[in-house]
């Protein structure tokens, strides 16, 4: 990852993006994976092929995550992702934070991405508020930074009492809101959640959205993964849905929510058939902006839209 170019082709509406804080340029992830039951499988030699199958080893196959993802998120834009289970989401996230390499395609990042819950590692022994501290110089505080920031911290975990115990005596939804804490201590300029907020109480959630604005507000930006419509509708000022691996609409939380709703309903329905054609339809238009947004060399062969 690098801190390279301050402009890229763009799945947004707009075709100039001023001050991007991630850019995530041609992304394909493909994953290989044993399989018993067939599929894309990866070629191998054949004396591989006969030990494997000696060893009644499955065959390998190919499991595309990601095809051609290309967007920016902006300083200040907090990007809610949404998309079916298995839709490419949580593997977008891990390319961006630095966790997986992609297959092809190129992921720049104005700063290091803080991903929750990835940056530190907690001590189940220790009381929360010890591991609020480790996890601060971990994450490369002074002391004295730490220090300053405890009680603000201590604020946005919102744990009560519960700080001086044990981690080990931690619900999920408690640990949930020190990582929280922890993953905002140092102000980050790109933070990822991956379904962070979804396992906290409307007390948590608060405190979290505000702590979310005071980031961007700061020329942060946020990636938030959630399933949840209502809270990506509150927090997010843009929305990108994933379907499949690959960018089916990109714009107005307003908007995206309400096709994905109207797809997810029609599938809850079985009415699989027109679900697939509102999707395909909305990929369409996207492609059809971004071919317009780049301009006129990008709808010839060879151009550089997808
Ligand atoms: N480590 C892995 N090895 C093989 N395939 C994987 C791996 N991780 C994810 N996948 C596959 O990649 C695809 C996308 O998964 P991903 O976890 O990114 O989806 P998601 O949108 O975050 O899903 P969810 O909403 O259920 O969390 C799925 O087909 C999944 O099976």
């Amino acid at each position: 990852m690098s801190a390279e170019p301050r402009t890229a082709p763009s799945g947004r509406r707009r075709a100039t993006v001023r001050n991007p804080a991630v850019v995530v340029d041609d992304v394909t992830v493909v994953y290989t994976v044993t399989s018993t039951g067939g599929g894309d499988e990866v070629p191998v030699s054949a004396p591989v092929r006969l030990a494997r199958r000696a060893l009644g080893r499955p065959p390998i196959v190919r499991n595309q995550a990601l095809t051609n993802i290309t967007l920016a998120v902006e300083e200040g834009e907090s990007v809610g992702f949404i998309g079916r289970n298995g839709s490419g989401k949580s593997t977008l996230m891990n390319v961006i934070s630095g966790q997986l390499n992609p297959t092809s395609g190129r992921v720049y990042a104005a700063d290091v991405p803080a991903k929750l819950g990835v940056n530190v590692s907690l001590v189940p022994a220790l009381s929360g508020e010890r591991n609020m501290r480790l996890g601060c110089l971990a994450q490369g505080m002074t002391p004295a930074e730490v220090d300053a920031k405890m009680d603000e911290l201590i604020h946005i975990a919102a744990l009560d009492k519960a700080i001086h115990w044990p981690m080990k005596a931690y619900s999920s939804g408690m640990a949930a809101r020190l990582r929280f804490a922890v993953a905002t201590a140092t102000d980050p300029h790109i933070l990822i959640l991956d379904e962070a907020l979804g396992t906290g109480d409307a007390q948590f959630q608060d405190r979290g959205k505000a702590r979310m604005q005071e980031i961007r507000e700061q020329a942060g930006c946020i990636l938030f993964v959630s399933h949840s419509m209502a809270e990506v509708r509150t927090m997010c000022s843009r929305v990108v849905w994933i379907d499949e691996g690959e960018l089916v609409m990109d714009g107005d939380p307003g908007d995206v929510i309400a096709v994905y709703e109207r797809f997810m309903k029609d599938l809850a329905a079985g009415n699989n058939k027109s679900a697939l054609a509102m999707r395909d339809e909305a990929r369409e238009a996207l492609v059809r902006t971004v071919v317009a947004d780049l301009g006129p060399s990008a709808a010839q062969p060879g151009g550089t839209a997808a």
